[in-house]
């Protein structure tokens, strides 16, 4: 792109632009491609020095890997026919904020209003092909700079792994999630059964230091409690009938990783000394031998009871609560999740759609409602098995509440008037500020509170001025 500037042969102001533009930036700068095709038009290695270009090909992979990814930029080929299933799977893809898109595509595809709308609610701009390749990389650089001003809230955001949510308590625990990923020093995790303990442990060894070592996840309560040593601690050949061959334990598997004791509570006492004693010293010695093994790992502990309650029963000992409980994380029950509920069902509907006899569109109104009151005693797994079951024996275009099984009354439990206030709170907030197009000043003053006392608000609801609703939708 470089050219001669001499007086008679200045580069006009575009050229400029475009050097400037297109040429290598100065760090790797990411481009998420999703295309069926290698040459879409422009093949990953046009893009020369400066991009690092990954190419996704099935559109149901595109959630998943945009979900944990550093802020980049995104390149959508629109140039091939996409199923409804395939579009949904785009659209739950293409909601992140800290990807920014440039669609690709034709004049006859933008005949396709599903297409056109893609397009205009979630691309920064787009190109019709035949297009030039330093107009596309002028506009992917713009993209690319765009999805770098969400760097901090991405920060905050990455190190949670797989595990969605955008309501303001997910988003507190990730920000605990990630800070204790950062120590080395035994996590507890609190939370209801099915709220996704497991989920985070594996978040935390992800984004740890030990990321590289073993992830040993176990559930205490699983196993006989006559077997809980020997799987936990290993043994020697011959230390027991049946000892056939030396056997390594779980806690020595983890070595140099983490171990994720899952209903820590169920532990029996004998192995909770036992596990005491690991935790002082830092070695274990297998059933039957008289070896000490030195052991570098982490331990993360869960469990849906009662800590407190067991150890004042004699059934839990404090001076092991107190070791596994230096850092403590709590996941919020999936009723207290506002509107993350809906974002999960839809994240479970892209990922199992294509099970369905024919094609789904959603959820119907009944549906959303009655998910977003029921009170999930089962947490994220319940939503995940009930929206997986309604997929496969709906015969709706959308899926019903009675797909789900929440029709009935019985199900729908009456809800607190703290819950009623909160609703009622949110819903007045969302609905003034659409009617000011999500300006915030004017609205605040209609709802006669302060700006900073909007602003809260809508933190605290997680209500975005990007959640804005496009008209005639
Ligand atoms: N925030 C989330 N985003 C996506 N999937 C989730 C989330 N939380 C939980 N899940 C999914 O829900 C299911 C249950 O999660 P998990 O096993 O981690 O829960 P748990 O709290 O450990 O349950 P239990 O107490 O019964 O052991 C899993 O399939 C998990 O992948």
């Amino acid at each position: 792109m470089r050219r001669e500037t001499g007086m008679n042969n200045k580069p006009n102001v575009r050229e400029i632009v475009m050097d400037r533009l297109c040429k290598a930036p100065t760090r790797a700068a990411q481009v998420v491609v999703v295309s069926r095709h290698e040459d879409f038009g422009f093949t990953p290695a046009q893009f020369g020095p400066g991009w690092d270009v990954r190419r996704i090909q099935q559109v149901r992979d595109l959630e998943r890997i945009v979900r944990s990814s550093a802020p980049m930029a995104g390149v959508i080929d629109l140039q091939t026919e996409y199923s409804d299933v395939e579009l949904g799977q785009l659209e739950q893809g293409l909601q992140h904020l800290h990807v920014t898109w440039v669609a690709i595509t034709t004049d006859a595809r933008l005949a396709d209003q599903r297409i056109r709308r893609l397009i205009r609610d979630y691309c920064v701009d787009y190109v019709r092909t035949p297009f030039s390749h330093d107009e596309l990389l002028y506009t992917l650089k713009h993209a690319h700079g765009m999805a770098c001003l969400h760097h901090g809230r991405t920060t905050e955001m990455a190190p949670h792994g797989t595990m969605i949510g955008e309501c303001a308590s997910m988003r507190a625990m990730f920000r605990s999630l990630a800070k204790v990923a950062h120590n080395d020093a035994p996590v507890f995790i609190s939370g209801e059964s099915g709220t996704g303990k497991e989920l985070a442990a594996q978040a935390i060894h992800e984004a740890s230091s030990r990321r590289k070592g073993p992830f040993v996840a176990i559930n205490c309560g699983a196993i006989p409690s006559h077997l809980v040593q020997s799987e936990l601690f290993g043994y020697e050949k011959g230390a027991f009938t049946g000892a056939n061959q030396r056997k390594i334990g779980w806690i020595e598997q983890a070595q140099g990783g983490t171990l994720f004791l899952d209903e820590i509570g169920d532990l029996p006492l004998e192995s909770q000394v036992a596990l005491l004693r690991f935790l002082q010293q830092g070695t274990i010695t297998r059933l039957g031998g008289h070896q000490s093994i030195p052991l570098d790992l982490r331990i993360i502990s869960a469990t849906h009871v009662d800590l407190v309650a067991a150890q004042a029963d004699g059934r839990f000992r404090a001076d092991l609560f107190h070791r596994l409980c230096v850092l403590t994380l709590t996941i919020p029950a999936l009723r207290e999740r506002g509107e993350d509920i809906l974002l999960l069902a839809n994240a479970v509907l892209a990922e199992h759609g294509h099970e369905a006899h024919r094609r789904i569109r959603g959820f119907s109104p009944c549906a959303t409602q009655a998910m977003m009151q029921y009170a999930w005693p089962g947490n994220v797994r319940e939503l995940i098995n009930r929206v997986r079951r309604a997929i496969v024996m709906t015969d709706n275009r959308k899926i019903t509440a009675e797909d789900l099984q929440l029709h009935g009354g019985a199900e729908l439990p009456r809800k607190t008037l703290d819950a009623i206030r909160e609703e009622a709170e949110r819903e007045a907030i969302r609905s003034v500020m659409a009617s000011h197009g999500f300006h915030v000043v004017p609205a605040a003053r209609e709802l006669n509170v302060s700006r900073v006392t909007l602003y809260r608000l809508m933190h605290k609801h997680n209500i975005r001025v990007e959640t804005q609703p496009t008209a005639g939708e």
